[in-house]
């Protein structure tokens, strides 16, 4: 078998795609859905690996910006659309595109690559390494109440159409992304994507309905959610799902989720994607009949190590040496001396003595502020090559709030 790698060219993309969608199971996505893809994709980011003339790999990237801990937004390539025929599968045909894919990235200079993961298992090998992990929630909204801080009473809330009210909803996500690491600026075209509703993606589920929350007629927060009704012979059971809640304050998010719990005929409210630390784990009156769980969600991949040390900033001041180990990569592995703190922080080449040794798959995991050094070190994926080392840097790399993906892509 002679296979060959190359750029993806424009007219080739609904080939390619098919081949991506029968990777996945072969199951049609939606008309609206597909053209959003197709508009998002930058053919000069994709590649196909072709076998004679048909498609057997498929991959992609997304020129992102990732907010990361102290707010700045950094350039981060969003891997996506990642494939290989079944026919074709265990001959390297993804490690040859994620080569291809790495060297690009870098002669771009995007520091970060980033991705959601079919499967955990696959990505580690090439550098990536959990960064966020998001909570998913199914409230009892018979039994668990939600407590509302002051400030609410003169928050309206109002039904309106997901599209007329789609400006407003962009401008508070906009407002959001600099107050949480992992969060993606939606640059355009990526508006889109909150608002696609194919009755497929329902679960017999209601079309998407959307509740804005204005006061003094600004919207200050609001809700995109779809309702499922059930009968049983006791009664209705309906269920809430939610699919985005965002809110300029407190007291506006608590009074959205008090509102999707009291909604008559319903009995659930489910949402799969919250940050770890989301205040609704505060506001609710019984936690465990919240049926919350955690899962992986971004992986992380530091492309180039000095660059993406030095964009983000620490707790705390830091100065430290990293040994780092990079196979697949390796113009990261060596020495690299890290100074800063809260203002920011240069991360330079060095022959010095490290702190710590470790590879770049845990700096990925590390460097939102979301998986501990610490943490890592207990894996014993992390070594501490210096006393003390661990326990300060393990500070320095957290974050004040949780990072979080809102969705994927
Ligand atoms: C960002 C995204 O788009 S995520 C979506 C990923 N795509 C999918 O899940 C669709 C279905 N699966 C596939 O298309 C393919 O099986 C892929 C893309 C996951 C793997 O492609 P392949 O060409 O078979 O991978 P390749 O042969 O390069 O394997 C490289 C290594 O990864 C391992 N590997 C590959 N897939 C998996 C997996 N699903 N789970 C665990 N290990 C895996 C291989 O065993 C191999 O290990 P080795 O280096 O120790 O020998």
């Amino acid at each position: 078998m002679t296979t060959r790698l190359r750029p993806l060219v424009r007219s080739e993309w609904d080939r390619w795609y098919d081949r991506l969608e029968l990777a996945f199971g072969g199951v049609a996505e939606a008309g609206e859905e597909r053209r959003l893809w197709q508009d998002l994709t930058d053919p000069a980011r994709s590649v196909g690996v072709w076998d004679g003339d048909e498609c057997v790999g498929t991959a992609g990237s997304f020129a992102f910006r990732l907010t990361v801990p102290g707010g700045a937004l950094v350039p981060a390539a969003g891997v996506t659309m990642v494939s290989v025929a079944a026919t074709h599968r265990r001959r390297g045909i993804l490690t040859s595109m994620m080569r291809r894919q790495l060297d690009d990235v870098r002669a771009l200079g995007e520091p970060l690559a980033v991705l959601t993961a079919s499967e955990p298992d696959i990505y580690g090998r090439f550098g990536y390494g959990t960064a966020t992990h998001q909570l998913a929630v199914e409230i009892d909204s018979s039994r668990v109440r939600v407590a509302v801080p002051p400030g609410a009473e003169d928050v309206r809330l109002r039904f309106t159409d997901p599209a007329e009210g789609a400006q407003a909803c962009e401008r508070i996500y906009r407002d959001t992304i600099g107050s949480r690491p992992g969060m993606l600026a939606r640059d355009e075209g990526w508006e889109r994507l909150p608002l696609l509703d194919p009755p497929s993606g329902r679960e017999g589920a209601s079309p998407m309905q959307c509740v804005l929350a204005e006061r003094d007629g600004e919207a200050v927060g609001y809700v995109r959610f779809h309702n499922k009704p059930h009968w049983t012979p006791e009664g209705p059971e309906g269920a809430v799902l939610v699919r985005h809640i965002d809110a300029a304050e407190p007291a506006v998010y608590a009074a959205l989720w008090r509102f999707l719990c009291e909604i008559d005929l319903t009995t659930s409210v489910r949402s799969r994607n919250r940050p770890v630390d989301d205040p609704l784990l505060h506001l609710v009156s019984d936690v465990r009949r919240c049926g919350v769980r955690v899962r992986d969600s971004l992986y992380l991949r530091p492309v180039e190590v000095g660059a993406a040390l030095g964009a983000r900033a620490y707790l705390v001041p830091v100065d430290l040496v990293l040994d780092v180990e990079d196979a697949f990569c390796p113009w990261n592995t060596g020495r690299w001396r890290l100074s800063g703190g809260p203002e920011g922080a240069v991360c330079e080449r060095t022959a010095d003595a490290p702190d710590l040794a470790l590879s770049v798959r845990e700096l990925g995991a590390a460097y939102l502020g979301g998986v501990s050094l610490a943490s890592l070190a207990g894996a014993g994926r992390v070594r501490e090559l210096r006393a003390g080392a661990l326990a300060r840097a393990s500070h320095a790399f957290g974050s004040a709030v949780a990072p979080w993906l809102p969705h994927g892509f």
